[in-house]
């Protein structure tokens, strides 16, 4: 479970998340939905701890990341995917994050298996395309296999084959019971992964709910949930 309570986070005068609260249920695939610059990984951020909240909480299973004994084995994230040693392989990285976190070596082969690495685990990182950079980060934030995961944007740099799995991926992860939170921009990729939303703008809370009722409210009972997003960002949040 994820629970955002009134985040708040300005750069300079600027706010960048604004009295911002929202939940994400386990079992479920929730779309965190917004335009450019509405706030998405700044709340990604503070829900890891990598920025701090002006006011409001962002917690996990009932916890602050920064109270977390056991981080990795509690929440997986996939923020950035080009933020890995490029002189190091697939699998160094990834046995170098297990082993500080106390992870078994066997669960680094079984997540090289999961994310459809096993042919290029012993190639160097650097070498590697965005999208499998893209499948890297995503074995690493199933390391610890979390029962949440916060993922930024992940059908980025993937090709149809890549996109197909990962929204898979996604919906087996949330039937296992897990949380999972998704950025996108996509709107036809979002409604066949998701199953409910939360649609930012300008650091406030637009809509959330199912995605259905979420359609029906917003683009009447013929519409899509692009129509539904298009209405809800393009007046802006102010
Ligand atoms: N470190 C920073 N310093 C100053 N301003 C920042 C910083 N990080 C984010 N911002 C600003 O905060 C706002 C929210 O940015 P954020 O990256 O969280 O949005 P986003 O929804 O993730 O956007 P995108 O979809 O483009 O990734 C933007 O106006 C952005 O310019």
């Amino acid at each position: 479970m994820i629970e955002v309570c009134d985040l708040t986070k300005r750069h300079g005068s600027t706010p960048a998340v604004d009295a911002l609260s929202f939940r994400a249920e386990p079992g479920r695939v929730t779309g965190f939905l917004g335009p450019n610059g509405a706030g998405k990984s700044t709340t990604l951020r503070m829900l890891l701890a990598l920025d701090r909240p002006d006011r409001g909480h962002a917690l996990i299973d009932g916890r602050s990341y920064v109270r977390m004994r056991d981080p990795l084995r509690t929440v997986g994230a996939l923020l950035d995917a080009s933020s890995v040693h490029g002189g190091r392989t697939a699998r160094a990285h990834l046995r170098t994050l297990a082993r500080t976190h106390r992870i078994p070596d066997g669960r680094v082969d079984e997540v090289i298996g999961l994310t459809g690495l096993d042919g290029v685990a012993g190639r160097r990182a650097g070498t590697f395309s965005l999208g499998m950079r893209q499948r890297l980060g995503i074995a690493a934030a199933l390391l610890g296999d979390p029962a949440v995961l916060l993922l930024d944007e992940p059908v980025n740099g993937l090709d149809p084959e890549g996109i197909v799995w990962i929204r898979t991926l996604m919906r087996e992860l949330a039937a296992e019971g897990r949380t999972v939170l998704v950025s996108s921009h996509l709107m036809s990729e979002a409604v066949l992964t998701v199953d409910q939303v939360v649609v930012i703008g300008h650091g406030r809370l637009l809509a959330e709910g199912d995605v259905a009722e979420i359609v029906r409210t917003y683009a009447g009972p013929a519409g899509s949930l692009e129509e539904a997003y298009l209405r809800l960002t393009s007046g802006g949040a102010r």
